[in-house]
């Protein structure tokens, strides 16, 4: 059985606000994602979007991202979700972590200080050096795209 990758070190810095609460954690030892925590209490009305405190802030080291991604049980029963899923935290950025949530539902929803509203996924990344050039190499693919291969049934 292939062993688990090492965890990697991010340094989280608590901002007043975030002070008592729980930080980021995998639920189960397979997790994926680290459930993030409300620092705040806010209603949102359907169709309302905002950026919710989580009163962390963080030092992801080079080479990472941290992906902001929706709870899959808050989208099926309540509608909530991230609409700019995934979120991209940079590993420069020191502000403080936001998320942004939407209510696609037709009714209410309450997040209280502490609900565990997203996760996070720390992934690598690989930054592009742009090569410019006249041509481009061909393939069979060629321009094609945007369901040029089929598989999708055509209505009569
Ligand atoms: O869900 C999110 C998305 C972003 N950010 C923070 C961290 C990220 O590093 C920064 C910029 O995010 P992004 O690049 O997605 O936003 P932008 O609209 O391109 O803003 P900027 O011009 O600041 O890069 O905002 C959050 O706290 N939560
Ligand atoms: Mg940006």
């Amino acid at each position: 059985m292939a062993s688990a990758a090492s965890p990697v070190g991010v340094q989280i810095k608590r901002l007043p606000h975030g002070h008592g609460l729980d930080l980021p954690a995998y639920a189960t030892q397979g997790a994926a994602g680290m459930d993030v925590l409300s620092a705040e209490s806010v209603t949102l009305k359907p169709g309302q979007r905002h950026a919710v405190a989580t009163g962390l802030a963080m030092a992801i080291p080079h080479g990472y991202e941290i992906q902001v991604r929706p709870r899959s049980g808050l989208a099926l029963k309540h509608g909530i979700t991230v609409p700019n899923t995934p979120g991209t935290i940079d590993s420069d950025y020191r502000g403080e972590l936001k998320i942004i949530l939407i209510n696609h539902s037709a009714d209410d929803f309450a997040i209280a200080r502490g609900d565990r509203i997203a996760q996070l996924v720390l992934a690598p990344v690989t930054q592009a050096a742009f090569e410019e050039v006249d041509e481009l190499d061909e393939t069979t693919r060629g321009e094609g795209g945007f369901g040029s291969t089929g598989g999708h049934a055509e209505l009569a």
